[in-house]
């Protein structure tokens, strides 16, 4: 076993334990002691079905990291945020809204030493799928750049499959000119150090953010659809339910996040994106006042969720319940939405194919499981018992 040292303020410090001389991986926080229960993470057996992918928020002091995970993760008002302390351990967070959502979301301190020789950044980054550098765009950003040239290069010598996705964050303070000359300087010098190093190979996706506006949430829904395997397969029905409906565009939404998990093949405009999340809003804030019961209880989405709003450029906007935690949300022209009956049927027939692509998925966890079990069951174990040595 090897001692991670995290240091906190005042003095505090959570010792980060983590047991890895066995496949399976044990995290303990001491300042979080209750947290260990849940973080028995399998790195090295890959019909583990305990780890889940896994997103790295990382960046320099003050970028905005738990700010972005507040607003989007929490419903947390971005003019909260102002009064965030500092983070000074690694928060780690279950996202598990809908079976195709399905992540944990590492909060890294911008403080932390990360090249200490101490911290086991291998373990870090083994089971890692996306890795979000947060790039402060109103601070002068090369000490960031630097930052951001070290930790990519160590991440991709451990595990080259990690998405790379920089956030060029609080743009709402920059002008249009300003924020474009911005991107393309960032991704310019980005880009240049790789190629120094020899590492062109490895790609940078950039994302401009703010938590003011839609734009954090259409940059972490990208980040998340591509960390969904199925997520052809959604694209694939959406673009047939389409073009057999009339419809000009359909998103698949998590209503609770607002991240879009797929849409179909037609390109997105930010507009139309910030159209439907307003939808969402207006939609889960009627219901949760005139929705619930007269005692209260009730949820604000259930089976029977669905609205209509027309806009007065001759825009229906259409939102339908698809399973408990996820929405359609279509943009249909009036007159192709005067054959509201043959969408209806449409939507009925893609409900389907959606909750038969949930349950293969939900076939394949439980087989892994099983098996993962009976696995587990016959191998010897460090010391001799077959329980984990916590
Ligand atoms: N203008 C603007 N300010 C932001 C934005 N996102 C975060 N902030 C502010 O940036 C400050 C720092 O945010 P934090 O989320 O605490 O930053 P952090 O990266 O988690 O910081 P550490 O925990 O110290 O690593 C806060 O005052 C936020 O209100 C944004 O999009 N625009």
């Amino acid at each position: 076993p090897s001692w991670l040292h995290f240091p906190g303020e005042n003095g505090a410090e959570d010792t980060v334990w983590h047991y890895t001389s066995w496949p399976l991986t044990c995290v303990y926080s001491a300042l979080d002691p209750g947290a260990h229960e849940l973080q028995i993470l399998d790195f090295n057996d890959p019909f583990s079905t305990e780890v889940k992918p896994r997103i790295l928020l990382m960046g320099l002091r003050r970028s905005g990291k738990s700010s972005i995970q507040k607003v989007v993760f929490h419903k947390m008002s971005p003019n909260e945020t102002l009064f965030l302390e500092s983070t000074n351990k690694i928060c780690r967070e279950d996202v598990s809204n809908s079976s195709f959502v399905n992540f944990q979301i590492w909060d890294f301190p911008g403080q932390i030493d990360f090249f200490d020789p101490t911290f086991d950044y291998e373990m870090i980054f083994r089971g890692t799928g996306a890795l979000i550098f947060v790039i402060d765009s109103q601070d002068d950003y090369m000490e960031a750049l630097a930052r951001l040239h070290l930790t990519v290069t160590r991440a991709y010598k451990v595990n080259p499959d990690i998405n790379f996705e920089i956030f060029i964050h609080k743009v709402d303070g920059l002008s249009d000119d300003h924020k474009i000359e911005t991107q393309r300087d960032i991704h310019q010098r980005a880009n240049d150090d790789l190629a120094d190093a020899g590492l062109e190979k490895i790609h940078l996706s950039f994302y401009l953010t703010s938590i003011y506006d839609h734009s954090i949430f259409e940059a972490f829904s990208k980040v998340v659809q591509k960390l969904i395997p199925q997520l052809p397969t959604l694209e694939n029905l959406l673009n047939i339910f389409i073009s057999n409906s009339g419809i000009e565009k359909a998103f698949l939404f998590d209503v609770v996040s607002k991240i879009y998990i797929a849409t179909d093949s037609t390109p997105v405009d930010m507009q139309t994106y910030e159209l439907c999340c307003d939808m969402i809003d207006v939609v889960i804030d009627i219901s949760c006042i005139y929705g619930l019961k007269d005692d209260g209880t009730g949820t604000p989405y259930d089976k029977e969720s669905m609205a209509i709003i027309k806009l007065n450029n001759t825009t229906v906007l259409y939102l339908k319940e698809v399973t408990k935690f996820l929405a359609l949300v279509c943009f249909v022209r009036e007159e192709s939405f005067e054959r509201k009956g043959l969408i209806d049927y449409n939507f009925h027939c893609f409900r389907k194919a959606i909750q038969e692509v949930f349950e293969v998925r939900m076939k394949v966890v439980r087989s892994r499981k099983h098996q993962s079990h009976a696995r587990k069951d016959k191998r010897p174990t460090a010391n001799g018992t077959s329980r984990l040595p916590l």
